[in-house]
């Protein structure tokens, strides 16, 4: 199959669960965050990168997740609304929890690294009975991000949104989105990716990120096209492996593989390639597009992103990857 359908007369596009947190990106870079004293906030956590990413895509965008009460929090929830993004299911804590925080340390282009807290976050706090149906029910796709699997009740909250899609006729989009620090053991992350995993229609992630889900499925060297098959096996339509500047590879249910190559970039920052490259390629299938010009959009978003100090403000708007992709051809 080269292209995915989506179910018609929904009033939403996609809807995004899980992590809303704020990025810390240091200002002075190029030198370790012991040296940095300055930073940048922006609105941060990679569903809501990616949802913001959708959104200035003119893609109709909504957000299921639980924020601080406190000015972060506030700050969040009013970035998402200047951003087009529906916010009737974004929830306040009222226990006293925090907004998880993701300070971003540029040492160089090709070697930066997060330090992140997230003891106590808002975003792990979303209950099950906070999951609103009908914005799941309303939209065409649904967005897991892996982190949101790491703790009780954001676990639960996620199991229950993954029901209410399937119900719905919701596709489900699982950014597996491996962040070590929210998770007890690496045994506990495989249990809880693979039934989200397993009740996905598109499955994202890089190599690593596959071979901690798959750690418990045998066969030590899982080559791209095994870890394809595998959930192929379950309700996938469509698996991408992420390869960083390598590009990526994705696999379709009918057998086909698509490579994405990369555009140029002037990198200030690898991160946020993923989340971007996650934007765009939705988009693209949104659009009727095949997977391989899908790709190719989203590594166009993602050499933008790099290119840029931050990741929720320099997700582009649509004429802006235009423009980009008729300036460079993928390299
Ligand atoms: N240095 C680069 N130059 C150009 N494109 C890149 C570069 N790094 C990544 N990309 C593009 O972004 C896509 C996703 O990047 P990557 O594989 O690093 O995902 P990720 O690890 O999830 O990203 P993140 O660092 O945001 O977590 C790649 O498949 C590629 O298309
Ligand atoms: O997802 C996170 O918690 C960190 C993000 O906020 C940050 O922008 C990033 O790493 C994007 O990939």
């Amino acid at each position: 199959m080269e292209r995915v359908s989506f179910a018609s007369g929904k009033s939403l596009d996609f809807v995004a669960i899980g992590r809303l947190c704020i990025d810390l990106n240091a200002n002075e870079i190029n030198r370790p965050m012991e040296e940095t004293m300055t930073f940048t906030k922006y609105v941060g956590g990679s569903p809501a990168n990616i949802a913001i990413g959708m959104s200035r895509l003119d893609m109709k965008t909504a957000f299921i997740g639980k924020v601080a009460d406190d000015q972060m929090g506030r700050f969040i929830v009013q970035y998402l609304r200047d951003n087009g993004i529906e916010t009737s299911g974004v929830v306040t804590d009222r226990t006293g929890a925090v907004t998880g925080l993701a300070f971003t340390e540029i040492k160089s282009p090709e070697d930066c690294s997060i330090l992140m807290y997230r003891d106590n976050v808002a975003d792990l706090k979303l209950e099950p009975g906070e999951v609103d149906e009908a914005l799941i029910a309303g939209s065409k796709v649904l967005l897991v991000s892996g982190t949101a699997l790491a703790k009780s009740p954001s676990r639960e909250a996620v199991l229950l949104a993954l029901r209410y899609a399937r119900k719905h006729g919701t596709k489900v989009v699982f950014d597996i989105d491996y962040r070590p620090y929210s998770w007890t053991n690496p045994q506990e992350t495989a249990i809880y990716y693979h039934a989200a995993a397993e009740k996905s229609d598109i499955i994202i992630g890089t190599r690593e990120e596959f071979d901690m889900l798959e750690q418990f499925d045998g066969n030590t060297e899982r080559s791209d096209a095994m870890t394809a098959a595998q959930w192929f096996g379950h309700h996938a339509e469509i698996v991408v492996i992420k390869h960083g500047k390598e590009g990526s590879i994705a696999y379709g249910k009918d057998g086909s593989s698509h490579r994405g190559s990369i555009f140029p970039a002037k990198v200030i920052k690898t991160f946020g390639a993923g989340d971007s490259y996650a934007a765009g390629f939705i988009y693209g299938l949104m659009q009727g597009w095949n997977i391989s010009r899908s790709m190719e959009f989203g590594s166009a978003c993602a050499s933008i992103v790099i290119s840029s100090h931050s990741c929720s403000d320099a997700m582009p708007k649509l004429n802006q990857v235009e423009d980009f992709m008729s300036q460079f051809k993928p390299v």
